[in-house]
């Protein structure tokens, strides 16, 4: 059975080498999975297509070390063509997450394969509208924000009029009820955000600093996964 079946995004970890304040990425990638991160997304803007395939080989390599590659999905951001040439050289990727901007879902769909997570950035402006209507059938979840600005991506929720738009938790709330589809929620997002966020009922969290920067990524990770838990308790 493939990952895609059994799709959990409560506690999600994007990440790549400009985000680790120069430490190597793999072991932080350990940590979040040790950790009990349930998703975890290989994203740069920086380094090369090789780089990416071989941080992605590493990435599954740290997955199926901690016997989870039946239950922790790897996916890849943006890249349609890492995806493929990863799976090209036998690496076990579970799929991709785009944006709006980024190669349309039906293609990744086609390219990818019916057993593939495709992940989709819900828009920023006129959200919740956009939820309500948008053409599902080819995603597996949405993923939406920010719930503050973050240095991470200065440019994320930013509207048609070029400001950006932060969400509040009961934005947050009506997303979940509206959505017909899994949501996970990101940006900015810190350990004090999270037994808010999970009474919102959306699906899960997403975060790239909260772990990636942090003193004890480990220890951060667990922390985040723990607090999920505990206030997610009808979820478990
Ligand atoms: C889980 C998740 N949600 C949203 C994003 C943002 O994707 P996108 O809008 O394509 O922006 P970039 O990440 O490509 O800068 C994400 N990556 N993951
Ligand atoms: C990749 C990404 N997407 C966002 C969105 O709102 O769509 S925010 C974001 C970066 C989140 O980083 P941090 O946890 O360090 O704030
Ligand atoms: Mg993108």
């Amino acid at each position: 059975m493939s990952v895609r079946n059994k799709l959990d995004i409560s506690a999600y970890f994007v990440v790549g080498p400009e985000n680790t304040k120069g430490r190597p990425v793999v072991p932080i990638i350990q940590d979040a999975v040790e950790g009990g991160f349930t998703c975890l997304q290989i994203r740069s803007k920086t380094v090369s297509a090789r780089e990416l395939i071989q941080l992605t080989h590493r990435a599954s390599e740290v997955i199926a070390q901690a016997g989870k590659s039946d239950t922790v999905a790897l996916l890849v951001d943006d890249r349609l063509d890492v995806v493929l040439a990863a799976r090209k050289q036998g690496i076990k990727v579970d799929g991709i997450h785009v944006g709006q901007s980024d190669i349309p879902v039906e293609v990744c769909r086609e390219y990818l394969g019916d057993d593939s997570i495709v992940g989709l950035s819900a828009r920023t402006h006129e959200l919740f509208e956009y939820i309500k209507t948008a053409d599902v059938s080819q995603i597996d979840y949405f993923g939406a924000g920010p719930l503050h600005e973050t240095k991470t991506k200065p440019d994320c929720g930013l509207n048609l009029d070029g400001k950006v738009i932060t969400r509040s938790f009961d934005d947050i709330a009506k997303l979940a009820k509206l959505s017909p589809i899994p949501v996970v929620v990101g940006g900015g997002v810190k350990l004090a955000d999270i037994p808010q966020l999970a009474e919102t009922g959306v699906d899960g969290f997403f975060v790239v600093s909260a772990v990636s920067e942090a003193d004890n990524p480990k220890l951060e990770a667990a922390k985040l996964v723990d607090t999920w838990k505990s206030h997610t308790p009808l979820k478990r």
